[in-house]
């Protein structure tokens, strides 16, 4: 089957985009992992695939597969590529785009400068929503990864994040702590790990070790999580700048039960086909 995509990042985190509306197609788990190899496929962080919608009101369905081939809930960074996608192929006109997800629904906001601006949905810090396994409720939670002690705030933002809180970004920290975490017994389902360094109540760097895939440029579900993090625990105000590695996220949060928006850019690098 001859595969038509186009190949697209937010900040650096890197997708290839299918339209499964004009014509349906479908991927198991061997051909994700192939497409996904950026030596002996196309290379990419996550794999979206546009779909009809299921649900009244919602304008198209938006499935995201890591490059390890497990689908996911949610990919903030893909979310404003989706939105650039369907306008770009003409498969809408709207600049206000509501679409289901795994996790619910996510509303997609294309600005006349090209940015987009997300409704993530609401954050939670309840343990089951990850799922966390923890025997004790708090807003810090220690664990052991290999011979050292990390304090973690567990973070939903339809998928689940571990946020470190950290003096400074180190290579070495990031890589090998991430992988531990990211599969730790306590995370049935593994986890997202990130790495948040507070410049001051406005800015803050971050680096995210991604599950399924490992450190990506930019994490937007992580830039949300982590400054959701730092507003719980009084670090951050609720308009946050996050400086990731492929460039700046701009996240706004007003407290408990309110959505979490997220702003920034989308690109497009080239179309392709490729044989399955
Ligand atoms: N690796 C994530 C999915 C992609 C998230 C990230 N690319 C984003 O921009 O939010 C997970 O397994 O939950």
């Amino acid at each position: 089957m001859l595969l038509k995509f186009t190949k697209m990042h937010g900040l650096g985190n890197d997708f290839v985009v299918v339209d499964a509306v004009s014509r349906k197609v479908f991927f198991n788990k061997q051909q994700i992992e192939k497409l996904s190899d950026r030596n002996w496929g196309i290379g990419f962080d996550q794999l979206l695939v546009v779909e009809p919608p299921t649900l009244p009101d919602m304008d198209f369905r938006y499935r995201i597969y890591n490059s390890d081939g497990s689908e996911v809930e949610h990919c903030g960074n893909g979310a404003r590529c989706f939105a650039k996608f369907v306008l770009d192929r003409g498969l809408t006109d709207k600049r206000i785009i509501n679409v289901e997800t795994k996790r619910g629904v996510i509303q997609l906001r294309v600005m006349d400068d090209g940015l987009v601006t997300v409704d993530m949905g609401s954050p939670s810090f309840e343990p089951k929503d990850l799922p966390f396994t923890t025997d004790s409720s708090s807003s810090l939670y220690s664990i052991n990864a290999g011979d050292n002690k990390y304090f973690i705030t567990p973070v939903s933002v339809g998928n689940p994040h571990a946020v470190i809180k950290v003096d400074a970004l180190l290579d070495e920290e990031v890589a090998t702590v991430g992988a531990l975490i990211e599969c730790h017994e306590r995370f049935p389902r593994n986890v997202n790990v990130g790495f948040m360094q507070v410049l001051n109540s406005a800015e803050i760097n971050l680096r995210v070790y991604e599950r399924g895939v490992g450190e990506t440029q930019a994490c937007g579900t992580g830039a949300c999580a982590a400054v959701v993090a730092g507003i719980k625990h009084g670090w951050l105000s609720p308009k946050v700048t996050v400086h990731l590695r492929g460039g700046d996220l701009h996240i706004e949060w007003q407290g408990q039960g309110e959505p979490v928006l997220m702003t920034g850019p989308a690109a497009k690098v080239f179309e392709g086909q490729i044989y399955l």
